[in-house]
């Protein structure tokens, strides 16, 4: 695969998918195809799609509506069988879910009538069935403190704002403690200040914990003040990626420091043309 990079724009734009050291990468998505059965007939939504995303970064993903980028990481997770190419976690292929594999999805989809430490226990004592019940409890524990819940523990699903339950999915993703953070448009359906908050959560916990995460937004700012690297997927049938726009902060980032770099209006600027051309 050929990497080219465009000497005459302001910041590194990679106009294909660049390939790193093998010791580097993470995720693996190689010639990956995806083809959707239709009563028109085979839909191919993906194909020769081509990423590699290294240990500790963190790719938002652009694209138009019905592109299929939630096709792309329900095939990550493992949800969505693949039907060309591969996807590897660590060289290694997949073949399904797994708990290296978390997934934080629009909907938290909780358990109801489970309290917030039950929900998040749920994941954590599967994935860690050999720790005592203490352990577990504390881990659960340490992570809803860390989205903001500690005084919710014992509160039921159900009795939780939107926000709030998006703040225990997101408590019971790390919980588990995968290598991968899978984020499906997380925050698409919370008020503007909430989502800034659960923003600043999430890019707070990540900077400690280090996952790879790869989340799809809508929104390019967010996906600017998140990101390591935005990734442009082209629209459908056949959507593969169209572009990678580097985004070179320091961390850890404050919204501020963010807006008010001399970049952010390029790297803006870049990302809105791709969405309009
Ligand atoms: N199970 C399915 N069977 C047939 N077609 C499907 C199926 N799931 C998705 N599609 C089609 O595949 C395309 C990609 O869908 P996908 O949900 O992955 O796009 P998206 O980029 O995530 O969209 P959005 O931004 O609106 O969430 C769409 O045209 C969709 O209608």
């Amino acid at each position: 695969m050929t990497t080219n990079i465009i000497e005459n724009t302001p910041k590194r734009v990679i106009t294909e998918a660049e390939v790193f050291p093998s010791s580097e990468v993470m995720l693996d998505l190689k010639n990956l195809k995806k083809v959707y059965p239709t009563p028109k007939g085979d839909y191919v939504v993906l194909e020769d799609l081509n990423l590699q995303i290294k240990k500790e970064e963190f790719v938002t993903i652009i694209g138009h509506s019905g592109c299929g980028k939630t096709t792309m990481l329900s095939m990550i997770a493992g949800l969505n069988p693949i039907s060309g190419g591969h996807i590897s976690v660590l060289g290694k292929h997949i073949t399904g879910p797994g708990p290296d594999r978390g997934v934080i999805f629009q909907a938290p989809s909780l358990m109801p009538w489970m309290t917030a430490l039950q929900n998040v226990l749920l994941g954590v004592d599967q994935v860690f069935p050999h720790a005592t019940k203490a352990q577990r409890h504390d881990i659960a524990k340490y992570y809803l403190q860390k989205v903001g819940l500690e005084d919710a523990f014992h509160k039921k699903a159900s009795d939780l704002s939107q926000g709030m339950q998006q703040r225990v999915g997101i408590a019971r993703a790390f919980a588990i403690k995968p290598k991968v953070l899978l984020l499906d448009e997380p925050f698409g359906m919370l008020d503007s200040l909430t989502r800034g908050e659960l923003q600043d959560i999430l890019i707070e916990i990540w900077n400690k914990e280090k996952i790879t995460a790869v989340m799809i937004t809508h929104d390019v700012d967010e996906a600017i003040f998140l990101a390591d690297r935005v990734v442009m997927m082209t629209s459908g049938p056949k959507a593969k990626i169209g572009d990678v726009l580097n985004i070179d902060f320091e961390r850890p980032r404050t919204r501020k420091s963010v807006l008010e770099h001399d970049d952010y209006y390029t790297y803006r600027k870049h990302l809105i043309d791709f969405l309009e051309h």
